[in-house]
C-alpha cells in the first residue's frame, strides 16, 4: 500500500475506495493504452482488463515503453500486463490481458456490463465504432481518446447523457489537388502531405518510376529534373541526404520559378530555394511566413504557431519544440541517413510511413518544416501527446459517486504553455443511429430454437408492454434481411443455420416507422435453462423516432447535391450495418486515398 498513500491522500478516502473497487477495460495495448495502463496502476486501480489483438513490432519499441527487444513477436496484452504489474506490486493488483479481437463473438454485451467504465485506445475507427455500440447497448461509460495528426482528444462518452462516437458522421478525409501539394503548397498540412504521401514513397517506398514515362514526364512537368530514381541510388553514396536536399529544395524549386506562368495566378506565393551551405552557416535568410485563411482563423483562435526559421520554441518536450531551419536540415539529414541505412541492410523491406517510427516520423517533420519554410508557410512542432485520460476516469468516478462533476471533453492542442482546452460535453444526437436505439439482452440457445419462434415470441413480449396490436417489423442481423412482413422463408430455420451466434444481434425495424430500431443482443444461454431462449424481466421503453420535419425539395438539382453529399457522410452515420433505403448516386470524382493504416489520419488526393 506504501505507494499508493499519496494516491489516497489525493483522491479521499471514497474516490480511492472507487479506484479500487471498480473494473476498467482498456482496449488497444500500443502507444496510448500501454501509457494509460501504467497510469491506472500507479493511482491504485486494481481491477483491470486490457484487450489487444496484435504482437510487438520492431517499431514499436521507440514509444511504446513497456516493451523491449527480447518481446519483439509476442502479445502486447499479455507483456504490457506483465510489465505494468511490476509498477505497483504490492498493491493486489489484478491484470486480466486477453490477445484478441474486441469484434470476437465472446466480448458480448454481457461481457462488457461487467466493467464501470471502458478506455478506448485504438487506432481505427471500425473498432472504435464497435466498442461505441457495445457501450451504448450495455449502458457502459467509455472514454474515447484519440491522436489525430498532431492533436489529441479525450472524450467522456456517458450513455443518454453525451454524444455518443457515432452521434455525427465524421468528415470526409481531407482531399487536395495534386497540384497542389507538389507545386504551390499554401497551408503546413499541404507540406506534410507532400512529406508523408510523395516524397517518402519516392526515396524509401516501392520504386514505381521502372519504366514509367508517363510519371517522369509528369514529374519534369512539375519541375522536378531528374527522376528519383537517380536520387535514391545516390541515397547509398556519400553525403546521399545532402544531394537529396540539393534536388529537392534548392534545384527543383529554382526549375519551377522558371516556369513564370505558374506564377501568374493571383495569391500565389514564389517559393524561396534553399541553400544548404547558407543554413548550415547561419547566414540564409528565410522569407517570413505568410498567414493563409486557415492560419488566420487558427491565429483568432489562439492556435497559430508561429514560424521557427529565426528562432526556436523554449520547451523541452520533444514533441513540442518548435526547430530552427538549421535544426530542421540537420533532423533531415540525420533521418534520411538513418533511413538509407535500415533501406541499404533490407533492400527488400519497402520502408512505409509509420508515426511510432521516429525515423520516419522526423524525416517527415524535417522535410514538412523545410518545404514550409520554402513557401513561407508557418512550421508545425511535433506534438503528440497521451495521457489526460486517466484524469477523465478519475473524473467519471466522482461523478459515479458525488454527481458533482460535470463530463468534459479535453483537447490537448499545440499551444505549448496552454496545451489544454476543455470543452463543453454535447447531449447526444436524438437521430443518432447508435446511442438512441433500443437494446435487449437475448439469452438463446441457438441450435434449439427457429427464427419465427423468437420473432412470434419477441413480437408478443414487446406488445404486450407496449399495448400495441401488431407490430410489424422487417428483420435483419447487420445488413442482412432476415424476413420482412410479405417475406418468411427463413422462419422454420433455426439460429444456428441462419448463422446467428452469440455477440451478434437480431434487429426488429418498425414498418411503421414509430419505433426506432430494437436489438436484440446475443447472449450465451444460462447453464440448464429450461426454454431454449428467453427475455429479460421487464420489456423496456421503446425508444421512439423523432418526428421528422422535412421541407420537401422542388428542384431535382438540390435532390442529387443532398443525395450526393448524404453518401459521403453514410459510412460513419452509424448505418452502414443496415441496409439503406435511400437512393444513391454515382457523382464523385477519381480519389486516390492515401491509408498508412491508421484511419486516424487519412488523406484524399484528388487528380
Ligand atoms: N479490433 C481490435 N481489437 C483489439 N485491439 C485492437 C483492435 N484494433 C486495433 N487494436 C490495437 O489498438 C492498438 C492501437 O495502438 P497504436 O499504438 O497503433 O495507436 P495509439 O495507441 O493510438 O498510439 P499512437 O497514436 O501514439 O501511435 C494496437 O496495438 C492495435 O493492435
Ligand atoms: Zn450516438
Amino acid at each position: 500500500m506504501g505507494r499508493l498513500s499519496h494516491a489516497k491522500a489525493l483522491l479521499g478516502p471514497q474516490l480511492f475506495a472507487k479506484v479500487r473497487d471498480t473494473p476498467v477495460l482498456i482496449v488497444g495495448a500500443g502507444g496510448i493504452g500501454s501509457e494509460l495502463l501504467k497510469n491506472l496502476v500507479l493511482v491504485g486501480f486494481t481491477n483491470i482488463e486490457l484487450l489487444d489483438l496484435d504482437t510487438i513490432d520492431l517499431s514499436n519499441l521507440n514509444r511504446q515503453f513497456l516493451f523491449r527487444k527480447p518481446d519483439i513477436g509476442k502479445s502486447k496484452s499479455l507483456v504490457a500486463a506483465a510489465t505494468a504489474h511490476h509498477f505497483n506490486p504490492s498493491s493486489g493488483i489484478k491484470i486480466n490481458a486477453r490477445h484478441g479481437n474486441v469484434k470476437d463473438s465472446e466480448n458480448d454485451i454481457a461481457w462488457i456490463s461487467k466493467f464501470g467504465f471502458v478506455m478506448n485506445a485504438l487506432d481505427n475507427a471500425d473498432a472504435r465504432r464497435h466498442v461505441n455500440k457495445l457501450c451504448a447497448a450495455a449502458d457502459v461509460p467509455l472514454i474515447e481518446s484519440g491522436t489525430a495528426g498532431y492533436l489529441g482528444q479525450v472524450t467522456p462518452i456517458i450513455p443518454g447523457e453525451t454524444e455518443c462516437y457515432d452521434c455525427n458522421p465524421k468528415p470526409p478525409p481531407k482531399s487536395f489537388p495534386v497540384c497542389t501539394i507538389r507545386a504551390t503548397p499554401s497551408e503546413p498540412i499541404h507540406c506534410i502531405v507532400w512529406a508523408k504521401s510523395y516524397l517518402f514513397g519516392k526515396l524509401f517506398g516501392e520504386d514505381d518510376e521502372a519504366g514509367d514515362e508517363a510519371e517522369l514526364d509528369k514529374a519534369k512537368a512539375e519541375g522536378e529534373n531528374a527522376a528519383f530514381r537517380e536520387v535514391r541510388r545516390l541515397l547509398s553514396e556519400e553525403n546521399g541526404p545532402q544531394r537529396v536536399f540539393n534536388k529537392v529544395f534548392n534545384e527543383d524549386i529554382n526549375r519551377l520559378l522558371a516556369m513564370e506562368d505558374m506564377w501568374k495566378v493571383a495569391g500565389r506565393i514564389k517559393p524561396v530555394a534553399l541553400d544548404y551551405d547558407a543554413i548550415m552557416d547561419g547566414t540564409f535568410v528565410a522569407p517570413p511566413p505568410r498567414t493563409s485563411a486557415a492560419q488566420a482563423a487558427a491565429a483568432v483562435n489562439g492556435t497559430a504557431n508561429g514560424n521557427a526559421a529565426a528562432s526556436a520554441s523554449t520547451s523541452t518536450l520533444k514533441d513540442q519544440k518548435e526547430l530552427t531551419l538549421k535544426e530542421n536540415l540537420e533532423l533531415f539529414i540525420d533521418s534520411c541517413a538513418r533511413l538509407a541505412a535500415r533501406s541499404i541492410a533490407h533492400p527488400d523491406v519497402v520502408l512505409s510511413f509509420d508515426k511510432d517510427d521516429d525515423d520516419t516520423l522526423d524525416f517527415v517533420v524535417a522535410i514538412a518544416n523545410l518545404r514550409a519554410t520554402a513557401y513561407s508557410i508557418a512550421t508545425r512542432t511535433r506534438f503528440q501527446v497521451k495521457g489526460f485520460i486517466v484524469m477523465q476516469a478519475l473524473s467519471l468516478l466522482k461523478r459515479k459517486s458525488a454527481e458533482a462533476t460535470k463530463a468534459t471533453d479535453v483537447y490537448l492542442r499545440s499551444i505549448p504553455h496552454l496545451p489544454l482546452a476543455p470543452s463543453a460535453p454535447v447531449p447526444p444526437n436524438e437521430s443518432c443511429a447508435v446511442c438512441r436505439d433500443t437494446y435487449i439482452p437475448f439469452k438463446a440457445d441457438v441450435s434449439r430454437c427457429t427464427l419465427g419462434e423468437v420473432l412470434d415470441a419477441a413480437k408478443s413480449w414487446l406488445q404486450a408492454s407496449l399495448g400495441e396490436n401488431e407490430l410489424e417489423c422487417s428483420v435483419l442481423e447487420g445488413a442482412r434481411v432476415l424476413a420482412d412482413p410479405d417475406f418468411d422463408d427463413n422462419h422454420s430455420r433455426t439460429l444456428k443455420d441462419l448463422d446467428i451466434e452469440r455477440g451478434k444481434m437480431i434487429t426488429l425495424m418498425d414498418e411503421d416507422d414509430k419505433y426506432r430500431p430494437i436489438h436484440f443482443c446475443l447472449l450465451e444461454p444460462e447453464a440448464n435453462a429450461e426454454t431454449a431462449f428467453s427475455f429479460p424481466e421487464t420489456a423496456p421503453a421503446l425508444a421512439l423516432k423523432p418526428v421528422q420535419v422535412k421541407e420537401r425539395s422542388e428542384s431535382p438539382e438540390v435532390e442529387l447535391v443532398e443525395a450526393a453529399s448524404r453518401k459521403r457522410s453514410e459510412p460513419d452515420s452509424g448505418h452502414d450495418d443496415l441496409p439503406s433505403k435511400k437512393r444513391k448516386t454515382e457523382t464523385e470524382e477519381p480519389e486516390v486515398v492515401v491509408d498508412d493504416g491508421d484511419d486516424d489520419d487519412d488523406i484524399i488526393i484528388i487528380e
